[in-house]
């Protein structure tokens, strides 16, 4: 049943809603993609794995046991890396895809497939590279990134795993000295994985350096056993994600040779002598641009579901709109449309704002690499923000998705609750949420400070120094709006500042201080991370070279995303005096308008995601919206179909029954 494109194969609900397009739905898939090539591209991996029978699924996963889940995953999964090798696919190719959703339930080569690669790409020495790039390119080694312990995830300087120079014999000796070191989470490790980069104290000349990368071999090459010294194990049924066996390992003085440190940055001698890098926090360049992948990854999940839930919104009939009149669709209702639309608007935000950290990414890379660091906590802020905003937008909208699917959002059938839990868990993993939106504070009020002084400050903070002073809004043009939010971020770090310093001249000690600033810390964060989103989403849509009509609905939608957020976040705007109580009633007027003029666009906008129903594996989603039968289709595959009367019956039922006869 999936996959048939055309007006005819697909309900009339759908045909009709397609046949108002006012766009052109490929010049939109195209700059979702990042341009036309990477659209061709993107179709011609996607084709080519969808039509391949070995990842169609035999029982829904739901069905099968914990191992039986990991095993077809796993069987899935090296399919696609042989296919990736034949048909010389690379990893980054693969990331502009959506072919990691035939794995339905986590990718057990994933951690290699990204961190392991980029810490390998970012943290080894040009030598080092040449040693095991090549074979972690084949698979010879499948590798993961170990960073978090059961004791310690967030606070990297407190891991207690330690790799102790032995000058003597010129190796490293990992030790997990108490159960809190166990190394716990690293995705793929329980199971999958014959090496890791493992994050240690590094410890040499009787001096504790700090965390620093190590290559670490955890496994035998050819008969896949933990090598001597090792513990290794995978750490039980999770929320989601149960295929991609996150594990756990303990290391009892285990040795690895000196050159096994990745070197880019920092350096042990043979004599143990310790050369330190450019920047303490270059050896956390992993977690940064996984960030930023991992911020377009959420979306990509809340795109599937906005797609699931528009489609099925248009096919589904509910109530009486009009008393006596037939039931409407339930795309009809306002409260329906203002679940829907402004989400399809944040797919569009938040991949043009991610595509932007991903180039300043690039830029800042090409700095470090000719010893330039001044634009690192940039980046670092800017990343950070970015997927705290991102994880977070991408659950709440996942779950509001379900949610306007009613009963049978609640379904494992309609995929929503497997989108839900692996949005989810972006939320908490690559540093948790608060923590990194406690970063971006933390830049916003040095930043603050640095500019009061009349230091310079970088690009994405100076509005901080030249802060307007606070006047009401006198139009609400999109420029207004995004100035709006650059003036109430700017009021609202400046009196968290305030705060912040009012209860050190009180006595407070700084730490403790911020500890009570906390809550608003983290608003700043989010409110200049939005910011940023606002302004950058903005900008692109001003810029792209596109067919009128097009252009017409992504500055539609790009509307809709700054009144939708403006009225969320309305208290800033009254505090800060930018915009009055009657601006926002205008606004929540104008937000009537864009609900309605866009929900005659909306199954049109969620086509233009181009999401194949192989890899959308929804049955309330498919491009056909042959909702009904799906739902009964995958009902039948239930083991307890399979027979009329349960085991159970005779078991315990019979006996309940005929006792109280
Ligand atoms: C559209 C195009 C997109 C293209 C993108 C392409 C990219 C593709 C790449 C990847 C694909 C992604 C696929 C995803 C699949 C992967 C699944 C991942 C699974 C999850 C894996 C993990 O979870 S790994 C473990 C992650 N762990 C964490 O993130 C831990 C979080 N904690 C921290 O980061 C830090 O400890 C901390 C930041 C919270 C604090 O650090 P620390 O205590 O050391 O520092 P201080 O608070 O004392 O601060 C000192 C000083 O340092 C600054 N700083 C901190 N971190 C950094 C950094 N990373 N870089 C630069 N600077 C940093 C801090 O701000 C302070 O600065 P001051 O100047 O002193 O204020
Ligand atoms: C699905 C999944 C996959 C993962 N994969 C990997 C992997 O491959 N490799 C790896 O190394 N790790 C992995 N992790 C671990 C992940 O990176 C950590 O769980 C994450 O960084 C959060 O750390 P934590 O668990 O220690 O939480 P904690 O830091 O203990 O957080 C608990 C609570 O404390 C709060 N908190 C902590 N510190 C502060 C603070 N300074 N200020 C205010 N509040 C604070 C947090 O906001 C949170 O509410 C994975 C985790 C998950 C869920």
């Amino acid at each position: 049943m999936a996959g048939v494109k055309g007006a005819a194969g697909c309900v009339e609900e759908l045909r009709r809603e397609r046949a108002g397009c006012s766009f052109n739905m490929e010049e939109l898939t195209n700059i979702l993609d990042g341009g036309k090539d990477i659209t061709t591209r993107r179709r011609e991996i996607e084709d080519l794995m969808c039509g391949d029978p070995a990842f169609k699924d035999e029982v829904p996963t739901e069905y099968l046991s914990h191992e039986d889940r990991y095993t077809t995953e796993v069987r899935k999964v090296c399919h696609l890396a042989r296919k990736m090798a034949q048909h010389n696919i690379s990893s980054r190719e693969l990331g502009i895809t959506s072919v990691t959703n035939l794995l339905r339930d986590g990718n057990p080569l994933g951690l290699h497939q990204s961190m392991f690669t980029n810490a390998l790409l970012g943290l080894a020495s040009p030598e080092q590279q040449r040693r095991w790039g090549r074979l972690a390119q084949n698979n010879t080694i499948i590798g993961t990134y170990a960073q978090t312990e059961m004791g310690h995830g967030t606070f990297i300087r407190g891991l207690e795993t330690t790799a102790t120079y032995d000058p003597k014999t010129e190796e490293f000796i990992l030790h997990s000295p108490t159960i809190t070191a166990t190394k716990w989470w690293p995705g793929g490790m329980g199971k999958t994985c014959n090496a890791a980069i493992v994050m240690a104290q590094l410890h040499t000349q009787d001096e504790c350096r700090g965390p620093h990368p190590f290559f670490v071999q955890l496994r035998d090459l050819d008969t896949h056993h933990t090598l001597p010294g090792i513990t290794l194990g995978e750490i039980g049924p999770r929320l989601g994600l149960n295929s991609q066996d996150n594990g756990y390992l303990r290391f009892d003085h285990y040795r690895i040779p000196r050159t096994n440190l990745l070197m880019r940055h920092s350096q042990v001698l043979q004599d143990g002598t310790y050369i330190k890098p450019i920047h303490t926090k270059l050896s956390y360049g992993t977690m940064i641009v996984t960030r930023v992948g991992i911020a377009v990854l959420c979306v990509k999940k809340l795109a599937c579901a906005v797609t699931i839930a528009t489609r099925y919104s248009a096919v589904r009939h509910q109530s009486e709109l009009v008393p006596g009149e037939p039931e409407p669709q339930i795309l009809e209702y306002q409260t329906q449309q203002y679940k829907l639309l402004p989400h399809i608007a944040s797919v569009y935000a938040l991949i043009l704002s991610a595509r932007s950290v991903a180039s300043v990414h690039g830029k800042v890379t090409a700095d470090i690499s000719r010893g330039n660091v001044d634009f690192l906590p940039e980046l670092h802020t800017l990343s950070s923000g970015i997927k705290a905003v991102s994880a977070q937008d991408s659950t709440q909208g996942v779950e509001t998705c379900r949610l306007a699917c009613g009963g049978h959002g609640y379904m494992a059938s309609s995929r929503l609750p497997s989108l839900y839990t692996s949005a989810t868990s972006c939320i908490t993993l690559e540093g948790e949420n608060t923590v990194l939106l406690l970063q971006v504070a933390r830049y916003l009020i040095k930043s603050y400070r640095a500019a009061v002084k009349g230091k310079p400050v970088l690009p994405s903070v100076s509005y901080l120094a030249a802060s307007p002073p606070v006047h009401h809004t006198p139009e609400l043009s999109n420029k207004a709006l995004v100035e709006a939010f650059r003036t109430s971020s700017a009021s609202l770090v400046r009196e968290t500042e305030a705060n912040l310093q009012r209860l050190c001249d009180m006595g407070q000690n700084y730490p403790h201080a911020w500890n009570s600033c906390s809550v608003a810390l983290v608003r700043c964060g989010e409110l200049h991370t939005r910011y940023y989103i606002c302004e950058r989403f903005l900008s692109s849509v001003e810029s792209v070279a596109v067919s009128e009509g097009t252009k017409g609905i992504l500055v539609c939608l790009c509307r809709l995303y700054l009144v939708y957020h403006v009225t969320l976040n309305q208290g800033h705007f009254l505090r800060s005096g930018t915009l009055s109580a009657a601006d926002l009633s205008t606004l929540e007027e104008e937000m009537s308008d864009l609900l309605a003029r866009l929900r005659k666009q909306a199954v049109p906008l969620v086509d233009a995601f181009d999401i194949r129903d192989e890899l959308l594996a929804s049955t309330l989603g498919a491009w056909d919206g042959r909702v009904y039968e799906r739902l009964y289709d995958e009902a039948l595959k239930s083991p307890l179909n399979k027979t009329d009367v349960p085991k159970a019956y005779y078991k315990y039922l019979r006996p309940l029954i005929k006792a109280s006869l």
